[in-house]
């Protein structure tokens, strides 16, 4: 379950990094779209059929780009489509001249785009695998109807290498500083959540990182169990044998206790001597079994100090949370429940 979150809290980094691809993305395929657009509505009337043709199907494909990532949800193909279009449009351009012969100019800001939309690698290959078309289109003789100078064909492609070269200083970098930033956040989070004894989650995690990620998915967790558990005579054992035999039983515990929960379940150091155990997707049946079966396991299992075997039993209540605002409520009752075993006598579950 932990992983889950920690996945969970390396996607929430992550959607930093979608913002800024979704806002090139749009904006890279209304501006494109609008121009191609008023350019097709401007040559309208001189019957060039072909360059209608382009000029509105060009448009067409960037505002049906944008319109399936707004229906779909699906950035990352919508950006690598839309790298794969401006990239045709460039090579297009490049290819025809464009108006006077500028369609040079127009590429530089492409490397950018593509950093942008893409990320570090990918968008390294599609430049270098522009560079090598571009260089083919302008230096192989007759492979494309615009004619440009050969002191303009070399500048231009040492300049686009250098505009690639920085993109690609710029985003790599930029990419380690938020890794690096995102595991800082993370590990935070993660040292902020943890009992420094025993490696559990801490009550912290349980009232204020847990009902975050129930309000967002209920069904991943209602029905939820929960098991509170409490050592019995704890006072009596760290009198006896001392503080440090104390906090070994602790951890021994703790261990029991996450070998004998599911992957999915939560198990947490909430106080003392106190733990908590939250058991997703679980009825009130089935968690009175888990219960019942970690007891008895700590009677078993033996735990030793200084070679001397020192008993260990522990008193358990159980409730049910059945929706996601009501967690503090069985939390409540779980603990009147473990009260109501302690009463019975110790050593059982209620
Ligand atoms: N070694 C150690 N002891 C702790 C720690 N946290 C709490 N305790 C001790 O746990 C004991 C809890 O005592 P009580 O609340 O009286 O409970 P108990 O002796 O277990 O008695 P019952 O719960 O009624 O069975 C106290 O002596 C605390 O000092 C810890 O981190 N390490």
């Amino acid at each position: 379950m932990r992983k889950e979150f920690e996945v969970e809290s390396h996607k929430l980094a992550n959607s930093i990094d979608d913002a800024r691809k979704r806002s090139i993305l749009l904006f890279v395929s209304y501006i494109t779209g609008s121009v191609m657009l008023v350019y097709g509505i401007l040559h309208l009337f001189n019957h060039n059929h072909l360059l209608l043709l382009i000029l509105f199907g060009c448009s067409a494909v960037f505002y049906g780009n944008v319109l399936f990532y707004h229906l779909t949800r699906r950035l990352n193909e919508a950006c690598e489509f839309e790298s794969i279009l401006v990239g045709t449009f460039v090579l297009a351009l490049v290819y025809q001249g464009g108006h006077e012969n500028t369609a040079l100019y127009w590429v530089f800001p492409f490397p950018a785009i593509l950093f942008g939309l893409l990320g570090v690698r990918k968008a390294l290959v599609m430049n270098i695998i522009l560079l090598i078309l571009l260089s083919v289109m302008l230096y192989v003789p007759g492979f494309i109807e615009a004619q440009y100078a050969d002191a303009e064909k070399s500048r231009f492609l040492v300049s686009l290498s250098l505009v690639i070269i920085v993109s690609l200083i710029n985003d790599f970098f930029r990419e380690r500083s938020h890794m690096a930033m995102s595991q800082v956040q993370q590990s935070r989070e993660k040292q902020a959540n943890t009992d420094v004894l025993t490696r559990l989650v801490n009550r912290r995690f349980i009232t204020v990182s847990l009902p975050k990620y129930l309000n967002q998915n209920p069904e991943n967790f209602l029905p939820l169990a929960v098991i509170m558990c409490d050592l019995d005579h704890f006072k009596k054992l760290n009198d006896s044998y001392g503080h440090e035999c104390g906090d070994l039983a602790l951890k021994h515990v703790a261990q029991l206790f996450l070998d004998h929960l599911r992957q999915q379940d939560i198990a947490c150091r909430s106080g003392g001597e106190e733990f908590l155990f939250l058991l997703p997707l679980c009825g009130v049946m089935d968690a009175l079994h888990v219960a019942e079966k970690i007891r008895a396991a700590l009677v078993e299992t033996e735990f030793s100090y200084q070679g001397q075997p020192i008993p260990l039993t522990a008193s358990f209540g159980v409730s049910l949370c059945k929706v996601s605002n009501g967690l503090d409520e069985a939390i409540k009752v779980a603990d009147l429940k473990m009260y109501e075993a302690k009463q019975a006598g110790r050593n059982c579950v209620r």
